[in-house]
């Protein structure tokens, strides 16, 4: 692995290989969980849906699937597709049939939403779900902000430079005061999502984009260089925890238009 530790808030890690990159992902979010069960008890964690969950499959095989101390897991979504949680588009059924079903969570410490009702309601209902969480002290909440304050968000990029649901020149990225947004025009299928703002991702502990892929290797470079006021001010550019810490785990495909890298082995 290539590690660019840029800046003190921030770190690039960057790998050969996806197998590397997966074993890597691993060890980053088994380590959070247990300074986080070991600090507070409980180990807070927001999914996100795409490559992000195979990934994370890792997590399903020894050591980690031993190690982990999964009854302390407490399971959100930084975004979810407003559909059937049957259905394939699901973020839910994705982290269900792929990491949750393989390894003991406690069924109710999964929180996804309400797959019933409308995207509004959704949104309404998530955000009462998360101040519940809150209150219970399974989330903690933030020092500068009332917003809750999660032990990791893992989040995805995609090609356009989205993340969770918040999508370039979209106004929910002007999104201030609520927790969780609700947008019915998503620009990638399917339309209607719910989604964490800015202010809440940009409030937890440890918030990392995992992004890989030649075709993704112009938005990396937009993203994190330094690339002056002229390009598009992507959402992935946004992401800047104001007191914790953002990881970027990349292939060295994706990383391979950063500027001032090459990779060694
Ligand atoms: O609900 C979603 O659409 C996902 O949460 C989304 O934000 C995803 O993480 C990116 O689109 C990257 O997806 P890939 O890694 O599969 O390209």
């Amino acid at each position: 692995m290539a590690l660019c530790g840029d800046h003190k808030d921030r770190e690039l890690r960057i790998h050969e290989s996806l197998e590397e990159l997966s074993t890597d992902l691993a060890d980053y979010i088994a380590e959070l969980s247990e300074a986080s069960v070991k600090e507070r008890g409980v180990f807070s964690i927001a999914l996100s849906g795409g490559s992000l969950i195979s990934l994370m499959g890792k997590l399903c095989e020894a050591p980690y699937n031993k190690t982990v101390d999964w009854g302390k897991w407490y399971i959100f979504w930084a975004d979810e597709r407003v559909v059937a949680k049957s259905h394939a588009d699901s973020n839910y059924k994705l982290a269900k049939d792929n990491l949750l079903s393989k390894v003991p969570i406690v069924p109710s410490h999964v929180h996804s939403i309400n797959d019933s009702v409308s995207a509004e309601e959704a949104a309404d209902e998530y955000k009462f779900v998360i101040r519940q969480s809150v209150k219970s002290r399974i989330v903690s909440v933030s020092d500068v902000s009332d917003s809750p304050k999660f032990d990791l968000i893992l989040l995805g990029m995609g090609a356009d430079g989205h993340v969770a649901s918040l999508f370039p020149d979209h106004s929910v990225l002007e999104e201030k005061d609520e927790w969780v947004a609700f947008i019915t025009n998503s620009p990638k299928p399917p339309p209607e999502r719910i989604t964490f703002t800015f202010p809440v991702i940009n409030s937890a502990s440890n918030v990392a984009i995992v992004v890989t892929g030649e075709n993704k290797a112009e938005t990396v470079h937009l993203a994190i260089d330094d690339v002056g006021d002229d390009s598009p001010l992507l959402p992935a550019r946004l992401i800047q925890p104001r007191k914790g810490k953002l990881t970027w785990f990349l292939d060295k495909y994706a990383a391979s238009k950063l500027d001032n890298y090459q990779f060694s082995e």
